[in-house]
């Protein structure tokens, strides 16, 4: 069998926000009513590095799509102008295990985390959309904003991070017209009022207090991994209900907070399946852990989409 090779470019241009979103809430159920296969992701660490190696297997039982993605964090690539995140996707026969495609992995793992983000918000988040509130001005902040504005169309855009100037950058890449895109010289600044706040930083102490958010807003913390879980603080914890997007990896990758009497929720595809309504919290937290079958059901999207226009 021939495998197909996809560059970023041609994985960019077979995504679609509107259909991505469709597909991780189906992913999201899919963990959720325990039809989706995904041990939880392998971590290698790279000592001395400041890296890490994640590997990542699904196999969807809906929808026949098996995969892997590999994924590393080196923190300290940006000095070397590299992205942090690289990663790349296998993409499987899900009758034989033949390889059908590679696909270069970094748009996948930005759009896809934006995209469950949105997911989540759709199903946690009531009320208006009037403020959003992006920490950091990375990878993963330039999604989110995107996937968000695509989603809900906020009117008022403020975005911190730890470097202001690119936080600025990221403003006007956004162009987002009419909408107002505010940068903002604290985080508190920025998570004053804001109906939704995505923390999308590398940040290892928190960046978020409880007293700057305000009651009724939903969080995506997004710059969450097994080595840090710490962009938002212990207080802000215990004020939220915490939904995951899997109980069986946030017993592992969340234990430290598990120790400290923090227990999740649940999960966030059980909302989605109807199986459980939405939390009673002031707050609501949508810890993204990152999940395999999330890449794997993107990766068939984007490949079912590049065969039908080539
Ligand atoms: N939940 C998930 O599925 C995924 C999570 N991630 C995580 O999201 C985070 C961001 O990833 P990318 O956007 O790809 O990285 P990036 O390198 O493009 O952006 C990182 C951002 O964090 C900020 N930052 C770094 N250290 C900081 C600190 N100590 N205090 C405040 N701000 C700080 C930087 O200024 C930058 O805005 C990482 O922690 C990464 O591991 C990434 C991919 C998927
Ligand atoms: O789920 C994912 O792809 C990642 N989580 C942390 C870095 C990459």
């Amino acid at each position: 069998m021939p495998v197909d090779h996809l560059t970023e470019s041609d994985v960019l241009k077979c995504l679609k926000w509107d259909q991505l979103i469709a597909k991780m809430e189906s992913a999201l159920g899919q963990l959720a009513d325990r039809t989706a296969v995904q041990p939880v992701k392998l971590v290698t660490p790279v000592p001395g590095k400041d890296g890490v190696l994640l590997t990542m297997p699904a196999y969807s039982r809906t929808n026949n799509a098996l995969g892997c993605k590999i994924v590393t964090s080196f923190s300290k690539n940006k000095e070397k102008n590299l992205p942090s995140v690289i990663g790349t996707v296998m993409l499987l026969d899900g009758d034989t295990g033949q390889v059908k495609a590679i696909m270069e992995g970094n748009t996948i793992t930005a759009w896809r985390t934006a995209a469950a983000s949105v997911a989540s918000t759709i199903h946690l988040h009531e009320g208006k959309k009037g403020t959003l509130c992006i920490l950091g001005a990375g990878v993963q902040a330039k999604s989110h904003a995107q996937a968000m504005q695509h989603a809900f169309n906020f009117s008022k855009v403020k975005i911190w991070n730890r470097t202001q100037s690119k936080a600025v950058k990221l403003c006007q890449e956004l162009n987002l017209g009419n909408v107002m895109c505010v940068v903002c010289d604290s985080a508190r600044e920025a998570a004053q009022d804001a109906d939704v706040i995505c923390t999308t930083t590398g940040a290892d102490k928190p960046i978020l207090e409880s007293e700057w958010v305000k009651n009724g807003a939903h969080i995506c913390a997004v710059g969450a991994n097994r080595s840090h879980h710490s962009e938002i603080s212990v207080p802000l914890h215990r004020r939220a209900a915490i939904v995951v997007d899997s109980m069986d990896t946030a017993k592992e990758e969340f234990a430290d907070f598990i120790q400290q009497g923090i227990r999740p929720w649940g999960e966030v595809g059980d909302l989605i399946n109807g199986r459980k309504s939405k939390p009673n919290a002031e707050v609501t937290i949508f810890y993204s852990l990152g999940m395999a079958i999330e890449d794997v059901l993107s990766a068939q999207l984007i490949y079912e989409n590049y065969k039908k226009s080539s």
